[in-house]
């Protein structure tokens, strides 16, 4: 048998909604939908990989259509297999894609690359047969574990929105069974956030915990103002606090907060995400890292990554990733992430589980699905399936 990719299509989604953190509104927001056909057959079917970006990233169709489609479409077929010649080698894909492209300017491309990546990953689980966190789990040659922790992302800033608004937002995820769930802050005066902040924590009590997202809206000194105010609290994390690339800031501010810090969705491939571990002053006994496949360069680069985190002495476990997507879902439970993001009412259909799971105690189990398991997710296969129609 051999594979070939016969085609590469794309379409660009809105994912809008009337939100707004401490940077940007939601408003305009779109994604890339990319379908990589193949030509291998099963159960009577063309198999499709599926992929799209996450939300914060505009879709990518310029880049796709002119560059990284049309190099993998005009690639040797055979140059793209892997050692049985049964199927695609994520590796060799990922390398035609990046054909004359020169280092660094990640942040032009990494998005793009990364679509393409999560489909090509998803056919490749396909052809195998297999749910992709097991045939991760496999190749890495570890245990899988469909077990995943999944924390409920949200607590933005709606028009008109006031606090009670806000508590019953939380109670909300409460009530579907997460455990952790965040919130927005840096977008209104800080004590108007300590106030959203005691309202959510007054909402939860003891039956969750709440972790906050500047979404990288602070200079140094603010960020140390907030840091002083926000480690009166028992909070889950402090994310994102200064600019995603100023990691002086970042190192800084562990002096003044000794609880867990959050970031990483902003860095785009493992060079950042090294720039991020040797100058950024991130601790692996209690940091998380949230470096999203799907923004940066995908599963390919982000198996780098993790090499990269071995290396300086950090566990997989450590990682969180943003992004709420399937994708990152797989990639816990087959090489053992510390969970996922999920956006519970928001960038639907894109979001979320396979139809049926349940959040129990802050977690998922992950259904037997091949592939990422797209097809188990009636609203967003429907959308996948008109693009190759
Ligand atoms: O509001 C956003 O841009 C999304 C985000 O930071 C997150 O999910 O952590
Ligand atoms: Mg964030």
């Amino acid at each position: 048998m051999t594979v070939r990719v016969v085609d590469v299509c794309e379409i660009t989604k809105p994912i809008a909604s009337p939100i707004r953190n401490a940077y940007i509104d939601f408003t305009k927001m779109t994604t890339s939908l990319v379908a990589v056909v193949t030509d291998v057959v099963r159960d009577g079917k063309r198999v499709v990989g599926y992929g799209f970006n996450s939300n914060g990233r505009y879709g990518q169709g310029g880049l796709i259509r002119e560059r990284f489609a049309p190099r993998l479409k005009e690639a040797d077929p055979k140059s793209l297999l892997d050692a049985s010649g049964d199927n695609l080698n994520p590796d060799k894909v990922w390398a035609a894609m990046m054909s004359n492209e020169k280092p660094g300017g990640h942040g032009e491309r990494s998005v793009a690359v990364g679509t393409i990546d999560m489909a090509v990953w998803d056919a490749v689980a396909k052809i195998a047969g297999k749910p992709l966190f097991r045939l991760l789990a496999e190749r890495h040659g570890r245990e899988a574990n469909p077990r995943v922790f999944v924390y409920a992302a949200g607590g933005y800033y709606y028009p008109g929105k006031d606090l009670s608004a806000l508590r019953g937002e939380m109670r909300g995820y409460l009530d579907r069974g997460y455990n952790v769930v965040k919130m927005k802050i840096g977008g209104a005066p800080i004590a108007e956030d300590r106030e959203r902040i005691e309202a959510v924590l007054k909402e939860i009590g003891k039956d969750a915990q709440l972790a906050v997202d500047a979404n990288g809206r602070f200079d140094l000194e603010t960020a140390i103002a907030y840091a002083k105010m926000l480690r009166e609290y028992p909070l889950f994390w402090y994310e994102e606090a200064g600019d995603p690339l100023d990691f002086a800031l970042q190192a800084a501010l562990a002096e003044f907060y000794p609880a867990a810090m959050a970031t990483g969705e902003n860095l785009f491939s493992h060079q950042d995400a090294k720039n991020l571990i040797r100058y950024g002053g991130m601790r692996p006994d209690r940091d998380w890292l949230q470096f999203d496949c799907a923004l940066s360069y995908g599963l390919c680069e982000y198996q780098r990554t993790l090499a990269v985190l071995k290396t300086h002495g950090w566990s997989p476990s450590r990682c969180i990733p943003h992004g709420g997507h399937q994708m990152s879902l797989n990639i816990a439970a087959g090489l053992g992430l510390g969970g996922n993001e999920s956006y519970p009412d928001l960038f639907q259909p894109y979001g979320g589980f396979p139809d049926g799971v349940r959040v129990e105690n802050g977690h998922i189990t992950m259904p037997d699905l091949p592939g990422i398991g797209f097809e188990g997710k009636s609203d967003l296969y429907r959308e996948m399936r008109a693009l190759t129609e």
